[in-house]
């Protein structure tokens, strides 16, 4: 019978039927980070238990790490963080990239980096964003602290299966429209709640032409729709990423690998339980106006009129109801994140910011998803460009997104991000205020200094005819 990825790893991952209906299902990968795996280790040592496949546990530190002096935590709570971590990770034998390691990052950049995220299997790690995982057409799912424990102690998890909807996106998407707008407008059509109960699977001729970096930004999102788990199948792209790459099968094993990974793609003739089409051409640079990532609008649009509905979100933003999103002055502009702190954004992002000047008033930082993306950038010389336009460059780590660390918003500063979630007080200030969007729209907020069309301020219609 015909079937999709997902059922396809669901079924090679279950160990057996619970009574209660839920599936015991092995977990492939078990990727970990500071702030979720603390309590999940004292439990596993209060019940006298070991990490049962030591082999496929990952961990790396990126929620409360300085993005300056990146190895002095900011307080004795980060500290001990810091140390539990590395205890841990030596004592249960569980390979740890530290601050010295020079793969330190934000855990869903380092699994890929690393090779360690594949095709056809599936990955747990102790935050909502591990769907990023599944644009390598992996069932990555986001888990709490207690399931840490249970995939440490067993490497399986207790799961109720999912419903799959496909969202295909086809076509060639607009000058200046980005994967990251994609995201957002599939959010802003579906709701933050609509994947609720679902797993995603994004398709369509714009994922196909999409390079893995892109595939991981949309992935990143899905759980802000609300679907515990999004997916690309795996094709030539995914495997090419993959090749050669640190924990990525050897020259031996690659071709096997392959035909594995290849077998585990949804069927043609595949059925789902939702469909959803969207037409590439259809979107637009996407940014969000309130306290939800389906707060969402193009950036050309007013922000909705005060309502019932509206009016928490509006009041909190300071928005004037009716008004144009667009000029919206910005304090801080933000770009790094799971969700953009890759390489290709960094580097897209240079691209315009090349020779211009961040507006005065606003402070701008940069922050690399990982310590081989800041190599990277630097071999590039794009720190150069960041610091040149009037950009803080930092150290890899979550940062402002959360704001776990010392980069925080100050007062009710509102914040141009390239991250992934504007609740409020996101960002470090019980008042601050985040308006997510992609990184060129960041570099755009951040040279007007209020929120601006990136395909104004960088002119893109002329540089696509000039290309
Ligand atoms: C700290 C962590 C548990 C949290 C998550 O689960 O996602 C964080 O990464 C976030 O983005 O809010
Ligand atoms: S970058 Fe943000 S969204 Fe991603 S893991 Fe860190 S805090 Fe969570």
């Amino acid at each position: 019978m015909a079937k999709t990825l997902y059922q396809k790893v669901w079924d090679a991952h279950t160990v057996g039927k619970l009574g209660d209906g839920r599936t015991q299902l092995f977990i492939g990968t078990h990727l970990i980070h500071e702030v979720t795996s603390p309590q999940a280790f004292g439990m596993l040592r209060d019940l006298n238990l070991k990490v049962k496949y030591p082999q496929r546990t990952f961990a790396t530190i990126d929620h409360i790490v300085p993005t300056e002096n990146q190895d002095q935590p900011a307080d004795p709570l980060a500290a001990d963080m810091i140390n539990a971590i590395r205890s841990n990770c030596d004592d249960f034998g569980v390979t740890y990239f530290d601050l010295k390691s020079g793969k330190q990052g934000i855990v869903h950049v380092v699994g890929p980096e690393q090779g360690i995220t594949q095709p056809g299997t599936t990955i747990a790690c102790g935050d909502s964003h591990t769907a990023t995982h599944g644009a390598f057409g992996a069932i990555a799912f986001g888990i709490g602290t207690t399931q840490v424990r249970d995939v440490l102690a067993t490497q399986t998890l207790a799961m109720e299966s999912l419903k799959v909807r496909r969202i295909e996106v086809n076509g060639e998407l607009p000058p200046g429209v980005y994967a990251k707008d994609v995201t957002l407008h599939i959010i802003k059509l579906l709701g933050a709640k609509g994947g609720i109960g679902y797993a995603y699977e994004y398709a369509g001729s714009t994922f196909d032409n999409f390079t893995m970096e892109e595939r991981m930004t949309v992935c990143n999102m899905a759980i802000e729709g609300g679907a515990r788990c999004g997916y690309v199948n795996p094709d030539e792209k995914t495997f090419e990423f993959l090749k050669g790459k640190p924990y990525a099968p050897s020259e031996d094993q690659w071709d096997e690998a392959v035909a594995r990974w290849k077998s585990f793609a949804s069927d043609p003739d595949a059925e789902y339980d939702d469909l959803v089409v969207i037409d590439a051409a259809d979107i637009a640079p996407t940014v969000t106006w309130g306290i939800s990532p389906d707060h969402a609008l193009f950036v050309s649009e007013n922000v909705p009129d005060r309502n019932g509905e509206t009016a928490e979100a509006l009041d909190y933003m300071k928005l004037e109801p009716g008004s144009p999103i667009k000029g919206t002055k910005i304090d801080v502009a933000f770009m790094g994140s799971c969700t953009n702190g890759r390489l290709s954004d960094f580097r897209e992002a240079a691209k315009y910011l090349k020779g211009r000047k961040v507006a005065a008033g606003v402070k701008a930082i940069a922050v690399p998803g990982s310590q081989i993306t800041a190599v990277l950038c630097k071999q590039e010389g794009i720190d150069k460009i960041f610091e040149e336009a009037g950009f803080e460059w930092r150290e890899a780590g979550c940062s402002m997104c959360l704001a776990m660390n010392p980069d925080k918003l100050v007062g009710d500063q509102l914040c141009a991000s390239s991250s992934n979630r504007n609740f409020k007080g996101r960002q470090g200030s019980p008042v601050g205020r985040t308006i997510l969007m992609s990184p060129v729209m960041v570099a755009a907020a951040a040279i007007e200094g209020h929120v601006a069309d990136a395909r104004e301020t960088f002119s893109f219609q002329e540089q696509a005819a000039v290309a």
